[in-house]
């Protein structure tokens, strides 16, 4: 079975170019997916981090408060403090899913769809993505079509007034700088999916990508 990575930073297209390698055939796990059932009351996950956190980051009807810890995390400096809780449970549970698709499926495409591939592990005692995958996918943009596709997806969930909307932009690009520019991604990986332009473009290089995969 091949593993493979599916990398790119908030708003890059990550999950649209995961859908495009679902469509194919391909099996696809979502870091973001895994990390929240994870943070769900019951878990372990959700223990630690209540425990490291705080009682103040539990709302009244027991679930996380994820903007305050996101406030926590990449405005107050406490990010590596989560990371080293989610990170480590999140990846044992996509090794987990994989190996069930590889004693099912031998000759399936494994994909995680993660923005942290290559970042996660560097602070923590996790295997390192070099152990993890066979293949590096990564899904580019310029950092302002990320920002602005990140921000057109909030608008389009909900109603927000400009002041809103500027605290969410801050918010992306705090998140943006707690992630390895792109430039540093492209050496360590093995396809690039340039989604800066139409979707269609997209498609077309998810195809190519797809047949070298299929025949690596
Ligand atoms: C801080 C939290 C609670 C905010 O939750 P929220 O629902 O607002 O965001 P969500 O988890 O959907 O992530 C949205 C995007 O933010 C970016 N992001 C999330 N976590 C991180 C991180 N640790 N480092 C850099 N960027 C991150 C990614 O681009 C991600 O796709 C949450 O992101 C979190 O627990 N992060 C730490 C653990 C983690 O890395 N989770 C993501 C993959 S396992
Ligand atoms: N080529 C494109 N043209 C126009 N819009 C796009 C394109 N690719 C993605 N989008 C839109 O941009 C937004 C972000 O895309 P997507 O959710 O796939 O990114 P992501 O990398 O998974 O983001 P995150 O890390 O924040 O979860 C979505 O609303 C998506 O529909």
């Amino acid at each position: 079975m091949l593993r493979v990575g599916l990398t790119g930073g908030l708003g890059s297209g990550k999950s649209t170019v995961a859908e495009m390698f679902a469509a194919r055939g391909v099996h696809v796990i979502s870091a973001d997916e895994v990390g929240r059932r994870l943070m769900q009351p019951g878990e372990g996950v959700y223990r630690q981090i209540v425990e490291q956190f705080g009682k103040e980051v539990v709302r009244a009807d027991g679930t996380l408060n994820r903007p305050l810890l996101a406030e926590l995390a990449f405005r107050q400096g406490r990010l590596d403090e989560l990371n080293r809780i989610v990170h480590p449970a999140v990846i044992a549970a996509q090794e987990e899913w994989a190996n069930d698709l590889e004693a099912r499926e031998p000759d399936a495409i494994a994909m995680i769809e993660s923005a942290l591939i290559f970042e996660a592990g560097v602070s923590g005692s996790v295997p390192g993505w070099k152990d993890r995958f066979d293949k590096i996918v990564l899904v580019t943009a310029p950092d302002d079509v990320k920002i602005q596709r990140f921000l057109e997806r909030i608008g389009t969930g909900m109603q927000v007034n400009a002041e809103q909307l500027k605290l969410f932009e801050e918010d992306a690009r705090s998140r943006l700088a707690a992630q390895i520019p792109d430039s540093e991604k492209i050496p360590f990986s093995d396809y690039v999916i340039d989604n800066s332009g139409s979707l269609e473009r997209t498609r077309q290089e998810v195809d190519e990508v797809f047949g070298r995969l299929r025949s690596a």
